[in-house]
């Protein structure tokens, strides 16, 4: 049935309209529809008339389509209602419906809303995105019109500040929720974006109602209309808390890799030949290059010519197998410097795994190598003068035994001995002595090869090793040229030091068991030209081993003497030319060996010098002299004169005047009854000391001899100088005396020149009647000798004192 109008102006507006009219029955059977329904749906009028309009509909929408029919056939009103209807094509179109009630018929009219439903649906969908972003990336936003001066928050803002969603603030109430701190900054910054819209970007920290402290990044920016004029101020808040824990988490390593004093090294694992990423300041200190240098470069630039390629095998393995790496690096500075790297490498993974980087950690360990390195020097070295040490010494000693013997070679050892160097020390200062020394080292290095070692054995005493000779007879030339270049003067402060050498040699084949028995054997040979007047070497042998050996064993020896006083004094008469009369006696020391029987004071007086023995021994000769002196004294009629041997060491002792007079006291001597024999070596020695110390004697009453006069180089002149009281003329001049015009010559000069100083004379030695008759015809002195008697025990010169004055005792010879 056609939609009608009498006037038939409907039936066009029914024909042309954009809408669907529809006319149904109160059955719901369509009745009538326009083209425009053709047109959307896609069906023909015929094909739908007669036809339940439910069927159009898609059957999610059928109870909506039931539920206006419904209404409609009670004749209630129903509201314009969204449908989806289904075109012939079975696609979907939404239609909004409006429906009335005619008196037969309804009449429907409805729209073609798809485009509207579709922008809905995106709308919709776009604000659940919207949301979804905001709770997933913790942002809200907010806005506050300027007309009404509310903020309005979404429901994650809400969230944010520990309120219900749709809070609504008032921009004061807002303001508190920051923190007192972030305040005063929201405040400025909001202000300024309602005045003069200036946009801001914050990181703030808020309180949450239930006071939790957040930071949250506010940025806000204004909205103008078209006249420019701000309306709105809109923005967003989002929560930073984790990402600020993780700022300052990563701030504070950063800070701390940076204040390290490790240098720090990041390269880039996944890049092309490991280019450094990252070095801290640390770094940049220890090698001197700025981080722009350094940057983009493998470490390898830090390698130079000294680089242990073992070391650098090893680190390119660890890193090759991106496992941790230890080493210690011989790197170079910007300048050229090495430097020791003590080096940690470790890979750095992602979170699945992969390597990405590997973080290097150097520490600059020059100095303390440089300080193991000098305390090993140290401890292998001389700290004066920078020669090696006994412990090196030996270590050499036994390396140059094995060099020699395998490549059939001597090894020489030279032990060098500076002469009278203690008295520059003594006497010039230990500046001057260290200068000495470390010249001498110097001097000792120059003039030998580089593998040849001098070390410092001890105070004024150096080893040298020459470990390659061909012949034996070949360290002699460096012998002498040592001994020349030393005897070279020294300068010190622009003065002239003159000091010389006495060096022993000792040389071997390499067999040698126990090559530190070389520097014994140097040691006794070095002895050996002490002895034979300095600036001067000699070689060990077996001799003079077996002569040191022997010297060892008398020195026990001779302890044990003093310890069991195996000693006893012996006496010599001294007879007076002119009256054949004793006038005194002299006492010599007799050491009775239990398994040796008597030793002669020729074999252990300067061996108990050198020992310092000769203290001891001296003191008990000296009392027990004087004893038997008393007794003797006590015996005869006329005084008879003791005469003791003083050794130098106990002449030059503090106290020695002191220990005479003790004695003196101490055995009732009297002190004119005491005659001290005294050698020219003792009183050479630091003369005006031994001269106040003779005047100090002669004070005491106490007489002096010199003794073994004309044996010694000094010069007469001090003699004159001397408080003496008689000289002693040597037996040396004596033996040939009579035959021989030289001896005769001397013994007379000395003779006459003592006799003009006013000195009595004792010509010693006297052994034969013939000497004594020639002597004795031509001075007037006293004589000593085997001709009258040997030396005797205290009871034998008792009797021998007691006889009547005998030129010479006929008695049998005293063993000794
Ligand atoms: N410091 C001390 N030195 C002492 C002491 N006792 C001895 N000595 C010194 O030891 C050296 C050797 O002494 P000795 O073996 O006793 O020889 C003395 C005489 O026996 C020896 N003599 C005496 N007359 C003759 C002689 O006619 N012919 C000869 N071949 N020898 C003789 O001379 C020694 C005494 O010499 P001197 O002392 O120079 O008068 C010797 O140097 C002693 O000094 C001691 O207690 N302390």
């Amino acid at each position: 049935m056609p939609f009608v109008n009498p006037q038939g102006k409907l039936d066009q507006f029914f024909l042309l309209s954009q809408d669907l009219f529809i006319c149904i029955d109160f059955a719901g059977i369509l009745l009538n529809i326009n083209p425009m329904f053709e047109n959307l749906l896609g069906y023909s009028t015929s094909e739908w008339v007669g036809k339940p309009c439910g069927k159009l509909v898609d059957h999610r929408d059928i109870p909506v389509i039931e539920e206006a029919l419904s209404r409609l056939q009670s004749h209630k009103k129903v509201a314009p209602f969204d449908v989806r209807a289904l075109t012939a094509e079975g696609k979907v179109v939404w239609l909004e419906v409006t429906a009335a009630a005619g008196d037969r018929v309804i009449y429907v009219i409805a729209r073609d809303i798809s485009r509207r439903k579709a922008v809905e649906k995106q709308l919709i969908r776009n604000q659940r995105l919207f949301q979804i972003a905001g709770e997933t990336a913790l942002i809200g936003g907010w806005y506050v019109d300027m007309a009404e001066g509310l903020p309005i928050w979404s429901n994650e803002v809400c969230r944010l500040h520990g309120v219900p969603d749709g809070f609504k603030p008032t921009i004061e109430e807002a303001m508190t929720f920051y923190a007192p701190s972030s305040r005063p900054r929201i405040r400025e910054v909001f202000s300024a974006c309602c005045e003069s819209g200036t946009s801001f970007d914050e990181e703030l920290e808020i309180v949450t109602r239930q006071a939790v402290r957040l930071w949250v990044r506010v940025i806000g920016k204004a909205v103008r209309d078209e006249l420019g004029q701000i309306i709105q101020v809109q923005g967003s808040t989002q929560n930073i808390t984790e990402r600020k824990a993780t700022e300052r988490q990563l701030t504070l390593l950063e800070r701390s890799v940076e204040a390290s004093t490790n240098g720090v090294i990041i390269v880039d694992a996944q890049r092309q030949d490991l280019p450094m990423v990252y070095v801290n300041a640390a770094f940049e200190r220890i090698t001197g290059y700025s981080r722009t240098k350094a940057l983009g470069q493998n470490c390898r630039f830090l390698q130079g010519e000294e680089t242990d390629p073992a070391t650098l095998a090893k680190l390119r393995k660890g890193i090759y197998a991106q496992q941790d790496v230890h080493v210690v690096i011989r790197n170079y500075r910007c300048n050229g410097v090495p430097f020791w790297n003590d080096l940690y490498v470790s890979p750095v993974r992602d979170a699945a795994g992969l390597v990405t980087h590997f973080v290097g950690v150097q520490n600059d360990i020059t100095a303390q190598r440089e300080y193991q390195a000098q305390l090993r020097h140290n401890a292998n070295h001389d700290a004066l003068t920078g020669l090696p040490n006994r412990l090196m010494l030996d270590q050499r000693l036994s390396q140059g035994c094995l060099l020699a013997k395998r490549y059939r070679r001597y090894i020489a050892v030279l032990f060098v001995d500076l002469d009278d160097f203690k008295p520059i020390n003594d006497t010039l200062g230990h500046d001057v002595g260290d200068h000495i020394l470390i010249e001498v080292a110097k001097r000792l290095e120059e003039e030998l090869r580089p593998w040849d070692t001098v070390a410092r054995f001890g105070g004024d005493e150096f080893i040298v090793l020459l470990p390659d000779l061909a012949h034996e007879q070949d360290v002699l030339q460096v012998v002498e040229r040592l001994l020349a270049r030393l005897s070279a003067p020294y300068w010190y402060r622009d003065s002239e030091l003159r000091i010389t050498a006495s060096m022993g040699i000792a040389t071997d084949d390499g067999t040698i068991s126990e090559p530190r028995q070389l520097i014994q054997q140097a040691d006794l040979a070095m002895y050996k030209a002490k002895r034979q007047g300095r600036n001067t070497y000699q070689w060990y042998t077996d001799e003079l081993n077996r002569k040191v050996t022997n010297r060892v064993n008398l020195r026990h020896a001779l302890q044990q003497a003093i310890e069991q006083s195996q000693f006893e004094l012996h006496y010599q008469p001294q007879i007076q030319g002119a009256t054949g009369r004793v006038t005194g006696v002299e006492a010599l020391i007799r050491w009775y060996h239990p398994e040796r029987g008597y030793i002669s004071p020729a074999q252990f007086i300067s061996l108990a010098e050198d020992t310092g023995q000769i203290m001891p021994i001296s003191e008990w000769v000296l009392e027990r002299a004087c004893r038997d002196a008393v007794e003797l004294n006590a015996r005869t009629t006329m005084p008879v004169t003791m005469a003791v041997n003083i050794s130098p060491m106990q002449f030059q002792r503090a106290g020695f005047l002191l220990s005479i007079q003790r004695v003196l006291e101490q055995t009732g001597l009297a002190p004119d009854l005491l005659e001290l024999e005294l050698t020219e070596g003792v009183l050479m020695d630091s003369t005006e000391h031994a001269i106040q110390t003779l005047q100090d004697l002669r004070a005491l009453g106490v007489h002096i001899a010199l003794d073994d006069f004309g044996t010694g180089f000094s010069s007469l002149s001090y003699l004159k100088r001397l408080p003496i009281n008689k000289l002693k003329i040597d037996r040396s001049f004596i033996r040939d005396v009579v035959n021989d015009t030289r001896d005769a010559a001397i013994v007379d000069g000395v003779v006459t020149m003592a006799v003009k100083l006013g000195l009595e004379v004792l010509i010693e030695g006297v052994e034969t009647a013939a000497q004594y008759a020639y002597l004795n015809a031509r001075y007037c002195a006293h004589f000593q000798g085997f001709y009258f008697a040997r030396p005797m025990p205290m009871l034998a010169i008792s009797s021998y004192l007691n006889e009547s004055h005998h030129p010479r005792n006929d008695a049998e010879p005293h063993p000794m």
